[in-house]
């Protein structure tokens, strides 16, 4: 399921200029709701998750839906909330009765909300044509029951697992780190200055694209340090050890599930100058280039690393590089930068503490 998955990622565009270009058009629409606010406090939270969203709705389904589309607005809240419970610590730790009920509940409202999705692609399926991971799916499915194959992975449950992890591993987590990036900038006023005039000189009013990458040194070592700094996924996916092996002197037996901590390295001392704070410079030489960090692992590594990262790096670039070319982003009247909370709300995933920011229009 994982190698049909990212084959199907990279066919419907994942890191490629399709996928750029839906990235650069959902921006326009995600600009025109921030500019709703006229400057005045909001929270980020809900147009950035239907943004985001968006884009796994695109090489899920193969198409893009609006933000007042109640059907839409209803399966991301729902992924969403399910996201925030099932990591709380009363789910965690106490298993608490309530919230496992609730947890249910959710799951099936997405599930039947999913089947009724998936038939209306059904009616009009064309194998010579796929529109998104969906179709293929499901064309692969009829190739194997048309070939006599039965037993195979592809049957509508695991469709709607996948589709389920999709949604649940490429909104939340991207969704978080830009909110993250935003805080940080209403927090740190010099960076965004610098942020800004470094977008304002190498690109000025026109779209950014993930080329201008390589001279934008100085945002992309904000947005690697956003990522560091935030660590949204402090515990990786638990994995096994496939065989006995010893690991920094310790002896772990085959079958052993494993934890890797993140967080211990995108926050280790002996790695990082100033681990708990948000100093872009852990990403620049001294002539301001931009320098890979080989303790910088938010998308974890080996055989499991996470198959969304090109299109997370690409929507990261792309959404916040857009916004700040349209926005000055700033605590609400009558809060400093030093009370911006910087604490993090403890779910599956670490996300900034429910907030307002004002984005002033500066284009
Ligand atoms: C900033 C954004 C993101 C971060 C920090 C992130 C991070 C991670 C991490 C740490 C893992 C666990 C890897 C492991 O098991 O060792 C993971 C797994 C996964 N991610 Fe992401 N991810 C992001 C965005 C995305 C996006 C956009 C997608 C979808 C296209 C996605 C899909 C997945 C899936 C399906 C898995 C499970 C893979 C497996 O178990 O083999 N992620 N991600």
């Amino acid at each position: 399921m994982r190698r049909f998955a990212l084959t199907n990622l990279r066919d419907f565009g994942m890191g490629k200029k399709a996928s750029e270009d839906k990235i650069i058009e959902e921006c326009d629409y995600l600009i025109e709701v921030f500019k709703t606010f006229k400057g005045e406090a909001f929270d980020t939270t809900q147009p950035i998750n239907y943004a985001v969203s968006n884009m796994i709705c695109s090489i899920v389904y193969g198409s893009r839906f609006e933000y007042d589309d109640p059907e839409f607005t209803s399966l991301v809240d729902r992924t969403n909330r399910n996201i925030q419970l099932a990591g709380s610590p009363s789910v965690q730790v106490t298993v608490h009765i309530f919230i496992q009920l609730k947890l249910l509940t959710i799951f099936a409202v997405n599930q039947k909300h999913n089947l009724q999705l998936f038939s209306r692609l059904k009616e009009t399926l064309n194998p010579q044509m796929c529109r998104g991971f969906v179709d293929a799916f499901l064309v692969r499915k009829q190739n194997l029951e048309e070939s006599g194959i039965a037993n195979s992975y592809f049957h509508e449950h695991n469709l709607m697992q996948t589709v389920f992890h999709l949604f649940g591993a490429g909104t939340d987590t991207t969704a978080s780190t830009l909110r993250w990036g935003l805080l940080f900038m209403a927090k740190n006023p010099k960076i965004q200055d610098q942020v800004q005039e470094e977008l304002s000189r190498e690109i000025g009013s026109r779209n950014v694209q993930v080329e201008d990458r390589k001279n934008l040194p100085f945002t992309n070592a904000v947005i690697h340090e956003t990522q560091r700094l935030a660590s949204i996924l402090p515990i990786a996916v638990p994995h096994k050890t496939s065989q006995d092996i010893t690991f920094q002197g310790h002896f772990i037996k085959k079958g052993t599930k494993v934890f890797p901590l993140l967080t211990s390295v995108l926050h280790d001392e002996s790695e990082w100058e100033r681990p708990h704070s948000f100093y872009p410079a852990h990403f620049l030489d001294k002539d301001g280039k931009f320098v890979k960090r080989e303790a910088f692992m938010p998308f974890s590594a080996g055989h499991r690393i996470c198959p969304g990262e090109s299109l997370a790096r690409m929507e990261l670039f792309i959404f916040f590089t857009s916004l700040l070319q349209h926005f000055r982003f700033t605590p609400p009247p009558g809060v400093s930068e030093d009370e911006l909370d910087l604490t993090p709300r403890v779910g599956f995933t670490l996300s900034p503490s429910p907030h307002k920011l004002c984005a002033v229009s500066c284009m």
